[in-house]
């Protein structure tokens, strides 16, 4: 079915929910692995089941950030302002960005700089900061080594019982000096809306944009609310089942490094009438003096790199000082590349 609504802005856009990223079962790696590089071609999304991240560490994170949002404001307001890491409310970013949210900034190289005076939700976030960071370096490792860019002559953890090797991009995640950042987002259901006709506009809990980094796994509390623009003015509902699976996506710094193979697809969050989302998104990044390039061998002759390199640090720094949904990929295109032929990059450079 498709919707023809109008957003507060009054741009015409459309809802068609008459597409379900694909859920892939991670217990088998092969099968995996293929469907993991198609979807980051075609979405820039998909679910992972079977991922290995206990239910209990889930639960109790979750548990700890209901808590946490269920506080009285004043009390919220001593671990912020968010900047860079804390408790924001409604404001998102230095821009003057707003919507209808709650949030809370972790860094996941403890010692954390922001109070959070509860050992408990401090220990919860540890575990599940420990959890993710896996699942997210298993699931590059797996889509590295299908695209046949993985080089098992580093892994160096003598550890592993896994005969398969780390790649480039695992190792960026797991640097001691990794620049992965935790988020907790609450959008507080926006009760009965609409105007007189009975259409109701799209009430924007967080506004439309791409996420910086090189992937994002995220979770929410069964409500839905998270929409996914594959084309200009038409969004796409992600619903939030199946309740144990982790939605993944591919962020600014992957599409980089697979040279625009891979899309980081713009997303939105509208709030619901009823229900509070929760969700809780882990974002893996390298370190700021990592350099970004497209990774070797996904170059050719006929596909030049699409982006010049660049610090992690420096790209961070041009996502921070813009406006929420101003793209920033375009400042590091390559004059030279010819863009018409790479049809999957028409986000990063509208
Ligand atoms: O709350 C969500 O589902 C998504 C939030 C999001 O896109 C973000 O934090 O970057
Ligand atoms: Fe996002």
């Amino acid at each position: 079915m498709v919707v023809i609504s109008q957003n507060p802005t009054m741009k015409i856009e459309k809802i068609r929910d008459d597409i379900d990223l694909p859920i892939i079962d991670l217990s088998d790696r092969s099968e995996a692995s293929k469907q993991m590089v198609r979807a980051c071609e075609e979405y820039g999304f998909f679910k992972v089941i079977n991922h290995g991240v206990p239910q209990e560490i889930i639960s109790q994170v979750e548990e700890e950030a209901r808590s946490f949002f269920s506080k009285p404001g004043p009390e919220k307001q001593r671990a912020g302002p968010p900047n860079p890491f804390g408790y924001g409310c409604k404001n998102i970013g230095l821009k003057g960005d707003v919507g209808e949210v709650e949030y809370l900034i972790l860094q996941t190289n403890s010692p954390f700089i922001i109070s959070i005076d509860s050992n408990k939700f401090r220990c919860a976030v540890n575990a599940y900061v420990e959890a993710v960071r896996k699942l997210a370096c298993e699931i590059l490792d797996m889509i590295m080594e299908e695209l046949g860019v993985s080089d098992s002559n580093t892994n160096t953890n003598s550890n592993s019982n896994s005969s398969s090797s780390s790649s480039v991009l695992s190792r960026l995640i797991r640097d001691s000096e990794g620049d992965s950042i935790l988020r907790f987002n609450h959008y507080p259901a926006a009760g009965a809306g609409g105007d007189v006709t009975g259409a109701s506009a799209t009430k924007i809990g967080f506004g439309e944009h791409t996420d910086p980094q090189i992937l994002t796994l995220l979770r929410s509390n069964g409500v839905e609310g998270l929409q996914i623009s594959l084309e200009d003015g038409v969004w796409v509902p992600v619903n939030p089942h199946p309740d144990s699976a982790f939605c993944v996506n591919v962020g600014d710094v992957l599409q980089v490094m697979t040279n625009g193979r891979f899309l980081s697809v713009r997303h939105r969050v509208a709030v619901q009438s009823y229900k509070s989302r929760m969700s809780t998104a882990y974002f893996a990044a390298p370190p700021l003096h990592a350099t970004i390039s497209c990774l070797p061998g996904v170059a050719t002759a006929e596909k030049p790199p699409l982006f010049r390199s660049f610090s992690w640090g420096e790209y961070k720094q041009a996502a921070y000082t813009r406006r929420l949904g101003e793209s920033r990929l375009n400042l590091f295109t390559l004059p030279a590349s010819d863009h018409h032929h790479h049809h999957c990059l028409d986000h990063a450079i509208d």
